[in-house]
């Protein structure tokens, strides 16, 4: 008889696109959507709140556009910020935030690096030292940790290459490989249009990003060494990489890349979570035995429900708790 064990190994929550701002509520750009910009800040309260009581969980992955870009117009960005972050205040479980669009719009990369949405720089380290917190890239914000013997967690820094908002210094390499990438593929003159692109071309619009040749080979590394452990993976990032787990306008330029290394590791990586698709999405690459979450976005959750989610890790299975418009799901 196959004998279950009763209790997680660890547990951890997820949330994504909160984009608070003390803005009256508004429709997205389509105008299929109303973004409640004051009720996020309620929701991301209710969830800590959840993930406090359960008393159960060691770290949350807030995957990025905490606050919304909006925000600049009224010069109100730090204090969105402080809002935000105040939620978080004395709460007896790690965060670590992810980087997305809005952070730009918001910031430039040299704020967030000193800012506490840059996690990457704590280091926590227990005494078999698994928590450790390991920072790469000067300027980036991509580590990864291990919060459990056996298990790592990837962070990806998704807007490595990046022409949004005021994230990257115009003369950087960064911002001109940027520009190149867009301009070559995306003829529109607002660069936010995803006008004449067809199909997954789709997605050479400003508002995603790509990520470097550096970062790529620091992920490939990272996995041979959790390969070479013994240990499984966990990766997660603002923008999706899966085409079949979003939007296409919301994929990642360089997808393809990530993808094919995360394939190539099939046998360590579990799943890849992310936001930046507010509709949430889905897809298990059952080829690979990859689970490609797409988090539905808390600014877009009506008043009255919300969208997050607590994960239990077993030893055969990922189990997602997922609250309001997050759906549950058991992924082995
Ligand atoms: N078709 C579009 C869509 C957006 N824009 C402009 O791009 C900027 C970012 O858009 P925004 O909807 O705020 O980005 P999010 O990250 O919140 O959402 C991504 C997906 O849309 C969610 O499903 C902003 O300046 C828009 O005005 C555009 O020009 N054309």
């Amino acid at each position: 008889m196959e004998i279950r064990e009763e209790r997680p190994l660890f547990s951890f929550g997820i949330i994504a696109d909160v984009q608070y701002g003390d803005l009256d509520d508004a429709k997205n750009f389509t105008q299929t959507k109303v973004r409640y910009y004051r009720n996020a800040l309620y929701l991301l309260r209710e969830a800590v709140q959840h993930w406090k009581e359960g008393n159960k969980i060691q770290f949350v992955l807030q995957l990025g556009d905490v606050i919304d870009g909006f925000n600049t117009r009224h010069k109100n960005s730090e204090n969105a910020l402080r809002d935000v972050l105040r939620e978080f205040e004395g709460v007896p479980f790690t965060v670590h935030h992810i980087w997305g669009n809005h952070e730009f719009y918001n910031f430039s990369r040299s704020y967030l690096m000193k800012s506490s949405l840059f996690t990457a720089q704590e280091t926590q380290e227990t005494a078999n030292n698994v928590q450790k917190v390991v920072k790469k890239e000067a300027d980036a914000a991509y580590y990864d940790f291990s919060p459990y013997e056996g298990y790592r967690f990837i962070i990806l820094d998704n807007y490595d290459i990046s022409m949004c908002g005021i994230g990257r210094d115009k003369d950087s390499p960064q911002y001109k490989e940027a520009e190149k990438i867009l301009r070559e593929r995306n003829r529109n003159e607002e660069l936010n249009s995803p006008e004449g692109l067809v199909g997954l071309d789709r997605r050479f619009v400003m508002f995603n990003g790509g990520m470097g040749e550096e970062q790529l080979q620091w992920l490939r590394e990272t996995l041979e060494v959790a390969r070479q452990r013994g240990e499984k993976v966990v990766v997660s990032g603002h923008v999706p990489v899966h085409p079949d787990s979003c939007y296409v306008m919301c994929l990642l330029w360089n997808y393809q890349d990530v993808l094919n290394i995360l394939q190539d590791f099939s046998d360590i990586v579990l799943a890849y979570f992310c936001g930046h698709d507010h509709e949430g999405g889905y897809h298990y690459d059952s080829g690979n035995e990859i689970h490609h979450v797409t988090l539905p976005g808390v600014v877009e959750v009506p008043p009255g429900s919300n969208a997050f989610g607590t994960v239990d890790v077993f030893t055969d299975r990922l189990v997602m708790h997922g609250v309001g418009q997050l759906d549950s799901r058991v992924m082995k």
